[in-house]
């Protein structure tokens, strides 16, 4: 099957030493070949060619890396190498093989696309483009019947339970617990700026983000000690998860040698904690419950259509996507406004501007986190930047022409959207690479319009996050927040600090003096 011809780029003329005549004196005539040794020596291939042929046709005709590239260096197998620099070799591949390309992983050959059109094209139509199977089967083994591997018409019900709920009125009611999650982290801050030493600002945002999910919208009391026990935890999952990605087969085989051990002890200890809120919220009583503003544990324990055992699970779900997710994207901000001296002093001219008469350990009100502009610009910024979810994975279920660049993809075929490379593509953002919140601005010259669906940091369509409201109020709450109390310098170059892709991706400091991948150190003075 081939693809638009648009999409293939015009061949490059072939080098002058192949359009040469063949020189008479190298290429002696041989002895012809009987057609009934050709044939015997053909024989043993038969049944390789027959393969061949049954799978051609039904393959997409698209440029990428051979088979062979894993084998030759380059990005293909710096990726198998060392899958957790999966979005850098990514962008790689599709800057030399174009925006849409197919690439050989494992024994089958999946589609990237940055086409925006493409992606609102796959994320529009669920029961087109469900999730993959692989993908649903690593939830499955992590948490069983939760969100991510729930059948099409399960996820639809629970999803537009989910919708009703998760809104403005519900962040209203999280927005006094928050400030407990606040002044915990500014008071770590602050005993780090008195010290004088860098601290790891990515491990302390993670404890906040986690201390917001499980005792904000969970409603559980854990100490920041306790959440960052959690956070351990779920550090070790997100790793045994993209491990589970990439060599999906081979743990399956050998699990009975324990390849699946660790991922099966951690989370058994996550299932522990969350289940303890659990038992803790379906003990209260009516008087408790009418005391306390409704939160995201009450809407999910409320959902008839996921059986009991398999709350836990949506649980943990929300743990593991609400976190790192959110707290990784904090980290990306504050290191760009460090880098970015003219959009860090945009954030503090507009916190001066509005909020400039209000005590340093004041709390900004929900309202006043709602006139944000700039430094919603700055989180919104921060998401394009650096997606934390940079690949959207779907399997087609019956043949499909993509809408936006044509190509026929037969059923069955495994497409990727690269959110990352879509995102900063030089073709579709201004000075792609560079963090300029402007670009979101409603006025102003640097405002930019880009086509629908180039954004997609928290994907799109029917399957998009369900959890964006409480990010996009979180992240610019606590910028602003950090902001108006600190400033912040980066403890270590600026290009020590790079991607790693471990399920999500996420920003670490790479330490060159002990080849070490750490959280992103920087100084802290107080303002
Ligand atoms: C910066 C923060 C966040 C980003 C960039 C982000 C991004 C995404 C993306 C791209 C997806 C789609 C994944 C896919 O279909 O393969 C997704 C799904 C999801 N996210 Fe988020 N997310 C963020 C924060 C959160 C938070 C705070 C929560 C929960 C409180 C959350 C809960 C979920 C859930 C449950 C799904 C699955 C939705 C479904 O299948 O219906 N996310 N997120």
């Amino acid at each position: 099957m081939r693809c638009d011809s648009h999409l293939i780029p015009p061949q490059p003329p072939l080098p002058p030493a192949y359009n040469k005549p063949p020189d008479p004196r190298r290429h002696k005539p041989s002895a012809a070949p009987t057609t009934s040794s050709t044939m015997y020596a053909l024989l043993p291939l038969l049944p390789f060619l027959l393969l061949v042929l049954y799978l051609l046709p039904r393959r997409p005709y698209l440029r990428g890396p051979p088979l062979l590239s894993v084998l030759l260096p380059g990005p293909v197998r710096t990726f198998h190498a060392n899958p957790n620099r999966l979005t850098e070799c990514l962008s790689a591949i599709s800057r030399t093989h174009g925006e849409v390309f197919a690439l050989w992983l494992g024994l089958s050959r999946v589609v990237f696309t940055t086409d925006p059109a493409d992606m609102v094209h796959m994320s529009s139509d669920t029961r087109l483009f469900p999730r993959a199977p692989r993908m649903r089967a690593i939830f499955e083994l992590a948490v069983p019947g939760g969100i991510f591997a729930m059948s099409h018409e399960q996820h639809r019900v629970v999803r537009a339970a989910l919708h009703r709920n998760f809104n403005h009125s519900m962040l209203r009611g999280f927005h006094p617990a928050m400030k407990r999650a606040v002044d915990t982290l500014c008071e770590a801050l602050r005993r780090a700026a008195a010290a004088g030493k860098p601290v790891d600002i990515s491990t302390l945002l993670s404890s906040t983000t986690f201390m917001i999910i499980l005792n904000v919208a969970f409603g559980g009391d854990f100490s920041p000690a306790d959440c960052l026990k959690f956070a351990a935890d779920i550090d070790i999952l997100s790793e045994e998860l993209m491990l589970e990605y990439v060599q999906y087969w081979v743990r399956a085989a050998f699990e009975w040698a324990g390849s699946r051990a660790r991922l099966f002890a951690c989370k058994k200890r996550i299932y522990a904690m969350c289940n303890q809120f659990v038992q803790r919220r379906l003990a209260e009583t009516r008087a408790d419950k009418e005391a306390r503003a409704p939160d995201m544990l009450d809407t999910i324990l409320s959902l008839d259509q996921v059986p009991e055992h398999e709350l836990a699970s949506l649980i943990v779900e929300f743990a593991i996507a609400g976190s790192y997710t959110t707290s990784q994207t904090m980290t990306w901000s504050l290191y760009e406004t460090c880098c970015v001296p003219r959009a860090r002093e945009a954030v503090h001219e507009e916190l001066a501007r509005k909020f400039g008469g209000k005590g340093a350990d004041e709390m900004l009100s929900f309202e006043e986190v709602d006139t944000l502009e700039y430094v919603r610009n700055v989180w919104k910024e921060s998401t394009r930047l650096h997606p934390i979810s940079p690949l959207l994975e779907r399997v087609v279920t019956e043949d499909v022409t993509l809408k936006g660049t044509g190509v026929r993809l037969p059923k069955g075929t495994i497409l990727y959207g690269n959110i990352k490379r879509m995102q900063t593509h030089p073709g579709i953002w201004s000075k792609a690479d560079e963090f300029r919140p402007e670009r979101w601005g409603r006025r102003g010259i640097e405002a930019e319009r880009v086509p629908f669906g180039a954004y997609a940091a928290f994907a799109l369509g029917k399957i998009k996050c369900v959890g964006r409201f409480l990010a996009d109020y979180e992240g610019p709450l606590i910028i602003a927040e950090l902001h108006r109390r600190f400033k912040f310098q980066l403890a270590c170059e600026k290009d020590e600090v790079v991607n790693r892709s471990n399920f999500v991706d996420l920003p670490r400091y790479l330490n060159k003096s002990t080849g070490q991948e750490e959280g992103i150190p920087m100084y802290v003075e107080l303002r």
